[in-house]
């Protein structure tokens, strides 16, 4: 592990963010090091953007927070030299053309790289003399991703980056992210849907539900943690009795549970290759599993 793994970019502990009357979040720990990808996955409303923007310091909160070693209220602007992040599509002037884009923000950000954004913008329906009116709504996503993307920053925070776009485009987006963006020294912050398109790059995952954390793992452990198994027909009662944490019927009389081998007693590996098929659960099964509310 190198010295960058270890050092902390983010700190949250016990933060609290009340609208109204709705906390938003709820107590919410985490702490993510330098050089992961972290996807936060969690229902609607259950309390991502507002993390991700108490992170950007874009809203008052309570409770401790630390951003490369920076208090977000109290000292937004240094740490806006060095994080990244998608503000609303809405702040590109529709007058813009891309070639005008391109030379605003090298005019402002030290750390931009325009070759680079070009780079991204290489296979999309981008020209330099297009304007932002003229295109369509994930164009202009696409535009925006480019320009994120070429600025070399320690944190970048992408909430639904890829909100709106095609699945080509998507599939593109992300992997330029792994390969072309970041590095051992970078840090991504991602919040998504679509958790089956990320979740090859992610190299950690947050699940939060009600403005708590409730599953916090690299991704590495979970295939220690977690078995999904296809239950052979006539086994599911010995099946249950080992405490799965999810099951759902398939045709034929067979069954898929999920076992947490931290929560199911004699569920050892062994134990469960007999009972049927066995593999390691997506994310997407695994947070439907989490979020029904009985466990975790
Ligand atoms: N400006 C606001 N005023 C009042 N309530 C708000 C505001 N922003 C968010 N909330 C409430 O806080 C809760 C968390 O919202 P948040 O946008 O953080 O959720 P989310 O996890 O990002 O959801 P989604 O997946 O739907 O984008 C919701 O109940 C929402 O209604």
């Amino acid at each position: 592990m190198s010295a960058a793994m270890d050092r902390s970019v983010i700190t949250a502990r016990g933060l609290r963010k009340v609208y109204k009357n709705k906390a938003a979040l709820n107590g919410t720990d985490f702490e993510i090091r330098a050089g992961r990808i972290v996807g936060l996955i969690g229902p609607n409303g259950a309390g991502k953007t507002t993390a991700l923007k108490a992170i950007l310091g874009l809203v008052p909160f309570d409770g401790e927070l630390k951003v490369l070693g920076k208090d977000p209220r109290t000292q937004r602007d240094e740490l806006m030299n060095e994080v990244c992040f998608i503000a609303d599509v809405a702040v590109l002037p529709r007058w813009i053309k891309v070639k005008d884009a391109i030379e605003f923000v090298a005019g402002v950000h030290p750390r931009f790289d325009a070759a680079k954004c070009r780079r991204f913008l290489h296979g999309t329906q981008l020209t330099d003399n297009l304007r932002v009116r003229e295109m369509s709504k994930g164009m202009i996503v696409q535009l925006h991703l480019a320009l994120v993307m070429a600025i070399d920053a320690k944190l970048l925070v992408l909430d639904e980056p890829t909100l709106g776009l095609d699945i080509l485009y998507r599939k593109q987006f992300y992997q330029r992210l792994l390969e072309d963006y970041f590095d051992e020294d970078k840090t991504i912050i991602v919040t998504t849907h679509q958790v089956e398109e990320i979740e090859h790059i992610l190299t950690d995952v947050m699940f939060i539900r009600d403005g708590k954390v409730v599953l916090d793992a690299p991704m590495d452990t979970l295939a220690v943690r977690y078995t999904e198994v296809l239950v052979d027909a006539g086994k599911q009662d010995e099946a249950r009795a080992l405490n799965p944490i999810d099951e759902r019927a398939l045709p034929f009389g067979k069954t898929v549970m999920l076992f947490d081998s931290t929560l199911s007693a004699g569920a050892d590996p062994a134990r469960l290759d007999a009972l049927g098929e066995t593999r390691t659960p997506g994310l997407a099964d695994l947070f439907v599993a989490t979020m029904k509310g009985t466990y975790a």
